[in-house]
């Protein structure tokens, strides 16, 4: 039985991959497995040294110790893409909003009073302060150009805009989903400086936070819009703050709302809804829990932002070793050693690397006693050994 703990609400959908007879799913759970997580800070809490897996059920995974998982030999699960399309929806519902004015405008309308005809009197006389912009060949610059950046770039393209990207690491997979028509920005400031609109589609790390500062603001294009859906940090809140004060910025709409934002009449602030869709939920749930099911009970490994790729099909009879050690010279050469001088007969063997972590499974087509398992943990380099019992 695999004990799963639940820090967030994981959608039924993804529950359900894990079969009952065999995982025990709580929020309490003595000696968990594995945990599920959404936005919970796990950098606030102890991390139980039963857990072999995390699965964040989403994108980012800048509220999970990642380094400190690699260092425990735990892989740290997500969900790439599973929730994009979600976030695209949000991104472009706050360029519309902010480019026509819509939140002042609704605000207006709701503190009209009187009868039919004053209500209607107000509302010819001052539909003139809600005068907006339309999209079309207005620029956008998009940074980041994963899984939610394309998808807004692409989209905008179809909208009319001109849009430029930056992203120096962009997968081969994801420059293959990118519109032609969207232009390849030099550098950050290159793509600011020909923007009136910019979103950002980067993950929280130390290279990003503060991207968009007071310099970078003084570069845009005239009635700019900052669009952050992506975490609150990456935006300098209080250079915003300044530009839209100061009337230079035309609009922040962000999924982050803060006491600096908050009754700022030119900022549109929703509370972390990017991925608040029954879909995206759905989506990311069932792609984490497959992940986690797979890695527990087979010890593949996938979508894992600190683990290599390392998938190999477990024939039936065979016992599994997962180990996971240190990327240095000699470890596999070591294991095997080791399973030699057991008589244990290797049937398949795959080993990867990634950074300073290599992961390795061993198929022997024998029991491997608890003795051997305990000879490869000892071997130095080597963070964690787990034995899959043949089927
Ligand atoms: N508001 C919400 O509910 C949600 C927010 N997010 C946030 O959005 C972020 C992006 O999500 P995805 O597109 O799914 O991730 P992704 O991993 O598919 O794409 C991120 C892209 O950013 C690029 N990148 C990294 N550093 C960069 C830099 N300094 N300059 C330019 N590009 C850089 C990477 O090369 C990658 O292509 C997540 O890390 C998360 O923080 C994601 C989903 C929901
Ligand atoms: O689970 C959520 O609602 C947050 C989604 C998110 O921020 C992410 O996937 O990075």
């Amino acid at each position: 039985m695999f004990k799963i703990q639940t820090l967030n609400n994981i959608s039924v959908f993804g529950l359900e991959r894990l079969p009952r007879e065999r995982y025990e799913v709580a929020t309490e759970i003595q000696n968990p497995d594995a945990v599920l997580v959404r936005s919970a800070d796990m950098h606030k809490i102890e991390i139980n040294p039963s857990i072999k897996a995390i699965g964040r059920a989403g994108a980012g995974t800048n509220n999970i110790p990642v380094a400190k998982m690699s260092q425990r030999g735990v892989p740290v699960f997500n969900a790439p893409g599973a929730n994009a399309n979600a976030v695209k929806e949000l991104v472009l519902s706050g360029m519309l909003l902010a480019a026509r004015n819509i939140p002042q405008a609704l605000d207006f309308v709701k503190k009209l009073d009187g009868d039919d005809h004053a209500m209607h009197k107000a509302v010819e006389d001052g539909k003139k302060k809600f005068v907006g912009f339309e999209l079309p060949r207005r620029s956008l610059g998009v940074i980041g150009l994963g899984a939610i950046g394309v998808k807004v770039a692409n989209a905008a393209v179809e909208l009319g805009m001109d849009v430029h990207g930056f992203d120096p690491a962009m997968t081969v997979n994801n420059a293959w989903q990118l519109d032609s028509r969207v232009k390849q920005a030099l550098s950050v400031d290159d793509l600011v400086s020909k923007s009136q609109f910019i979103s950002v589609h980067v993950p929280l790390l130390d290279a990003t936070r503060g991207l968009i500062n007071a310099d970078r603001l003084k570069l845009m294009k005239k009635q700019g819009v900052i669009l952050n859906f992506a975490r609150a940090e990456i935006v300098d809140e209080a250079a915003v703050v300044e530009a839209l004060n100061a009337g230079t910025l035309h609009a922040y709409a962000c999924d982050f709302p803060s006491n600096a934002l908050k009754g700022n009449p030119r900022v549109i602030a929703t509370p972390h809804l990017g991925a608040s869709t029954g879909e995206a939920e759905d989506n990311c749930a069932v792609m984490v829990a497959d992940q986690i099911r797979d890695f527990l009970e087979v010890g593949n490994v996938r979508n894992s932002v600190n683990f290599p790729e390392a998938v190999l099909a477990l024939a039936p009879g065979a016992t599994r070793l997962c180990i996971v050690n240190a990327n240095v010279p000699n470890m596999v050469g070591q294991i095997t050693t080791a399973l030699a001088k057991n008589n244990l007969n290797i049937s398949d063997l795959l080993n990867k690397s990634r950074g300073d972590i290599a992961y390795t499974l061993v198929d022997v087509d024998a029991a491997i006693p608890e003795s051997v398992a305990q000879e490869i943990a000892a071997i130095q380099g080597v963070l964690a050994v787990r034995v899959i019992p043949a089927k």
